[in-house]
């Protein structure tokens, strides 16, 4: 990176041998050559040939120069999918799972995510911030401009406050744009029944959480075993109320109607899909609800891939997300573009999409984010890779070398 000559706030990058400006046709708008783009006050407003950008946009004008000769530049990865707070360790699990058990059984037996309850309970609200901001750290290093958050480990109306308490904090602080979810229902906690417990999360927590205004989004785990298709509808449609946007887990081990409820309650997105079948996946087209596939949680569970080429191949878009969490330790949004091109066939310029602007779809974002379009804010990722489609061709190292967030470097 050059000295800043200015103080002006213009962020100029030249010279990348290809730049991803967003998802105009199939493929994807890519410059390639020599591209460049310019920032002025954290928006982009040249985008293009390095000769033309640059004629406009002078480096010597700009406070920040980057020369990206032989690298690749893309918009800022953004992930639509994480319960990124969280205490404790779940490694021991994940040994269980090797040896044969499965996940449902660990969860079935108060283990899994009500192991996670327990360590959340006992976590001070400073100690989860502190958790989610060094996860947001390798997020960062890793690409990731922009995250969404899940609660979901407290099951109790105080729990769940601190972890949207937790949640604002680590992002008030961080370069990296943090969106929260409520998740409530994630899971029943022990010692009540699950439509007792339904009842608590619209009855009580939802009005709390509503009050305190933090959320986004209301998420629910619609799964065998865990909420049915009729409480997750319900809780979905109470979030709705209180203008919490809904979000739902469907058909992970089992298809028992999320994919149905989403359209019904015009979910931003249904996540996981693992189960999903023709006419599941014509309901959330039909319905405009955004697919979110999670290619790091089968990997983990050495579990089949969702069939993402279903919707590819009808002309859908497809997002990607970490799922991070201790049953998926994933944070490098890379890796999962490498998983969606190995696991599921998606091509580099599907999977790069799915970690852009088909992931800001899935957040309800309409301003440009995850696209490199004039107007948009400028959050870029520098790669030292020769083109873009070694993104998910490499899975070695991190490729990233610098990441900018409104047109200022943030990490390099
Ligand atoms: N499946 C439900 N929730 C998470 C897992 C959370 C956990 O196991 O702690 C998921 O989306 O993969
Ligand atoms: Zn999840």
């Amino acid at each position: 990176m050059t000295e800043p000559t200015t103080d002006s706030d213009l962020t100029v990058v030249y010279g990348a041998e290809e730049l991803v400006v967003g998802p105009d046709d199939e493929t994807g708008v890519v410059i390639r050559e020599d591209a460049a783009f310019a920032a002025l006050d954290g928006e982009v407003v040249a985008v293009g040939p390095a000769d033309e950008v640059l004629s406009d946009y002078p480096v010597e004008d700009a406070a920040t120069a980057i020369d990206a000769t032989g690298k690749t530049v893309l918009p800022g990865f953004v992930d639509p999918h994480t319960h990124a707070v969280f205490a404790g360790d779940r490694s021991d699990e994940f040994v269980a799972k090797l040896r044969g058990t499965t996940y449902e059984e660990i969860l079935a037996d108060g283990g899994g995510i009500l192991r996670t309850v327990d360590a959340v309970r006992e976590a001070s609200t400073e100690e989860l911030a502190a958790n989610l901001a060094a996860h947001l750290d390798v997020m960062l290093e890793h690409g990731t401009t922009t995250v969404e958050v899940k609660t979901g480990y407290g099951l109790d109306t105080e729990t769940e406050l601190r972890m949207l308490d937790a949640i604002e904090t680590a992002g008030d602080g961080h370069p990296v744009d943090v969106i929260p979810t409520f998740m409530g229902a994630h899971a029943v906690p022990r010692g009540m029944d699950t439509e007792e417990y339904t009842e608590a999360v619209v009855s009580e927590q939802l009005p709390a959480v509503a009050e305190q205004g933090i959320a986004e989004f209301c998420d629910v785990f619609c799964e065998r075993g865990v909420f049915t298709a009729e409480q997750s509808r319900r809780i979905l449609e109470a979030g709705r109320e209180y203008g919490l946007t809904p979000k739902i887990h469907a058909d992970e081990f089992a298809a028992i109607g999320g994919t149905d409820v989403a359209a019904d309650v015009g979910a931003a997105s249904a996540d996981h899909l693992l189960q999903t079948d023709d006419d599941g996946r014509e309901t959330l087209v039909g319905a405009d609800v955004t697919p979110v596939v999670l290619p790091g949680t089968a990997f983990g569970l050495g579990a089949e891939y969702a069939d993402a080429r279903s919707f590819l191949d009808a002309g859908h878009e497809v997002a990607l997300a970490t799922d991070f969490n201790p049953n998926c330790f994933a944070r490098s949004m890379g890796f999962v573009a490498t998983l969606g091109s190995v696991g599921m066939r998606m091509t580099p310029q599907e999977a790069i999409r799915g970690i852009t602007s088909a992931a800001a779809n899935a957040l309800d974002r309409d301003d440009g984010t995850g696209t490199l379009r004039s107007g948009s804010r400028a959050d870029a990722v520098v790669l030292d890779i020769p083109s873009a489609r070694h993104l998910s061709y490499r899975f070695d190292t991190n490729p990233v070398s610098t990441v900018l967030k409104s047109g200022v470097v943030v990490h390099e």
